[in-house]
């Protein structure tokens, strides 16, 4: 059996860009529907929405009869979860608020087998081998992980030329929400001096030739960062979209005075 092809990574590297969509429910079949809505990647996120690693892998198994490519994202950089996620067939992993050069050397050798890293041998009981039916995985496996780092902090911006340099991570995310926050801004992406910051780190990754993506459920921001050239953005987040569209339908029906107000937050 081949290794099955990572096409997200791939599509980084396409004229292509890639709109994605942040998915938090956290079962399958939530994933299994915004996957049939053609977006190119869903955000599976094990950091805010309340998933483990086996509500990850059924969202996995979930969408992969679709086109939407899987970006699980970690709870944090840990080896042994980050062992369990490659295990269960994540291919493409997105690890939080990598502030270092140094973090970022350590989650490339957590995603490689030895010489090259720490990553322990799964074989015949991990999805990732198709149970042990990929026959050149150990020696394979690296050419289609994808490495997404997530620079969402002042030390994290500061530093983001050498992060994004390091050989073995393939995109840096920047998360607006965490970095309003740490700039003493929450709530306010749209704040100029964090904007100042996301231009400084879209155009950092750039120049060390990585990819940059970004969150923008927001229209006219998602816009200006593909301007700015970042090539995967989340566009959307579906608890957020379930969330107004259930807002919208009952304000038809209630007085305008009985309406909660629809949040702009991310
Ligand atoms: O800092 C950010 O922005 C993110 O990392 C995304 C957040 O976790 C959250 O806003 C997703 O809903």
């Amino acid at each position: 059996m081949q290794m099955p092809r990572n096409a997200f990574k791939a599509a980084l590297r396409s004229q292509h860009p890639q709109y994605g969509l942040w998915a938090g429910f956290a079962t399958g079949y939530a994933a299994e529907i915004a996957a049939g809505t053609g977006y190119d990647w869903l955000l599976i996120d094990g950091e805010h929405a309340p998933n483990t690693v086996p509500s990850i892998l059924a969202q996995l198994q979930a969408i992969a009869p679709y086109s939407t490519a899987p970006v699980v994202r970690a709870v944090n950089g840990d080896s042994t979860l980050i062992k369990q996620l490659l295990d269960i067939g994540v291919q493409t992993l997105m690890i939080p608020m990598v502030e270092t050069a140094e973090q970022a050397r350590s989650l490339v050798r957590a995603m490689r087998y030895p010489p090259d890293g720490i990553r322990g041998v799964g074989g015949g009981l991990a999805r990732a081998t198709r149970w042990d039916g990929v026959t050149d995985y150990l020696a394979t496996a690296h050419k289609e992980l994808c490495l997404i780092v997530q620079v969402e902090s002042r030390l994290g911006v500061k530093n983001v030329a050498e992060i994004a340099a390091v050989e073995g991570v393939d995109a840096v995310f920047v998360g607006p929400a965490d970095l309003s926050s740490g700039l003493g801004f929450p709530g306010d992406p749209g704040n100029p001096e964090v904007q100042s910051q996301i231009r400084n780190a879209i155009d950092a990754t750039l120049a060390a030739g990585k990819v940059a993506g970004i969150l923008a459920p927001f229209e006219e921001d998602a816009r200006r960062y593909r301007e700015w050239g970042c090539q995967f953005i989340a566009v959307g987040i579906d608890i957020s979209l379930f969330r107004q569209a259930a807002l919208s339908n009952l304000a038809r029906y209630r007085e305008p005075s009985d309406a909660p107000s629809p949040s702009r937050t991310y």
